[in-house]
């Protein structure tokens, strides 16, 4: 049975038509670009979630010869094919423009997401990728949205999930996501670590295959707190925490002062990062790997990965979007969702 897949197309008016768009127009490039997932490309059946007028007119402003296939029963999705893409329909509310935000197809954004994860949570489909939502339109059409991950939470009532990024040689988590800066030390406190920490630990046993996985962890304050003369959240909640989560079985390495914690000669042994919070972790697994990394979320009944960048309105519909992240994204989507498949 071939794993199927389906992604979401993203904000209308962004670049996630288009780096779907190039990658069926790519497709022969899909056996070495998903090697690395060990799924053979001829094992995946793929369709994105999206109106197909947008598709079609998104392909005609591009230039690629794709030709879109609206699904007639969305339970049974072919195997992906160079040059055809087949898509399982959601309307928009009003037609879009390449690079020009509209607050009325929001709803059409999240309905794409809603009949994603319902489809996956169903078992009908055995994981979904996502290209880029704008956070911001969303908000403005009056609807709270703060990111997929939290969304994701919500709609498969998990607990606690964990947003990890990853590319080669580099995975880093992350204790607190979408969060002002103002909040984050709030924010970090040991239930929290707890939670976050053994997500992290399970998902890379489970989704990974890491029997006992290294993880290193980032210090919230400067030099991860000095001994307490630059902040006191190391001493008073990260180390009693890590001490904890020791206890039970789940050992991670720190907190370490993040400016040097990603320096090679600590990264070299370690499976993955913990960082506490957005900005400490992404700006330097986006420095390693932009363009090839993933965002996956772990803990989650469902696999879901997405593409490390945003919506691109700058580049939406001029053909320079490059689809080297989505490329990534499927390939995480295809090794979780096999090793799901073969623990099962
Ligand atoms: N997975 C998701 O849904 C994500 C959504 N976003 C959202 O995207 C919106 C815009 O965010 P920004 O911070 O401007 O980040 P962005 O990733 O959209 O753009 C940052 C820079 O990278 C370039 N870029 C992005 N993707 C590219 C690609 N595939 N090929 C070539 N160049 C590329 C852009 O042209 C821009 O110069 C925000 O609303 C943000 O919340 C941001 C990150 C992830
Ligand atoms: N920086 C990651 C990002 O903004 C994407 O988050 P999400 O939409 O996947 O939760």
């Amino acid at each position: 049975m071939p794993l199927s897949l389906v992604i979401t197309a993203g904000e209308p008016a962004g670049i996630g038509p288009d780096v779907v768009l190039k990658l069926a127009a790519n497709w022969s490039q899909a056996a070495t670009r998903l090697a690395w997932s060990g799924v053979q490309a001829s094992d995946l059946a793929l369709a994105v979630i999206a109106d197909p007028e947008l598709m079609r007119a998104r392909a005609k402003s591009l230039g690629l010869t794709v030709t879109i296939e609206t699904l007639s029963n969305p339970e049974s999705i072919p195997v992906m094919r160079e040059g055809c893409l087949s898509v399982i329909p959601v309307s928009l509310s009003e037609p879009a423009t390449a690079g020009k935000l509209n607050t009325h197809n929001a709803d059409y954004v999240l309905k794409t997401l809603a009949v994603a994860t319902d489809g996956c949570l169903s078992g009908q489909w055995d994981g979904m990728v996502t290209a880029p939502v704008h956070k911001g339109v969303i908000n403005e059409s009056g609807v709270p949205f703060t990111g997929h991950t939290e969304f994701l939470q919500d709609r498969t009532h998990t607990e606690q999930v964990v947003m990890m990024l990853a590319t080669e040689g580099l995975r880093v988590a992350l204790v607190t996501t979408h969060l002002p800066l103002r909040a984050v030390a709030d924010a970090i406190t040991p239930e929290r670590i707890k939670r976050v920490s053994s997500v992290l630990y399970q998902g890379l046993q489970t989704d990974f295959g890491l029997a006992q996985p290294r993880i290193l962890v980032c210090g919230l304050n400067p030099h991860a707190g000095e001994d307490g003369h630059l902040g006191r959240e190391e001493l008073d909640i990260i180390i009693p925490t890590l001490t904890e989560l020791a206890a039970e079985g789940i050992a991670m390495i720190g907190p370490l002062p993040a400016d040097t914690l990603f320096a090679a000669h600590h990264l070299k042994d370690a499976d993955a990062v913990l960082a506490m919070y957005h900005d400490q972790g992404l700006p330097v697994l986006k420095h390693a790997g932009f363009g090839r990394a993933a965002n996956i979320t772990l803990g989650m009944p469902i696999v879901r990965t997405s593409v490390d960048h945003g919506t691109a309105l700058d580049l939406a519909g001029t053909g320079l979007a490059d689809e080297g992240s989505l490329w990534t994204a499927l390939g995480y989507a295809a090794l979780m969702a096999n090793a799901r498949q073969q623990n099962l």
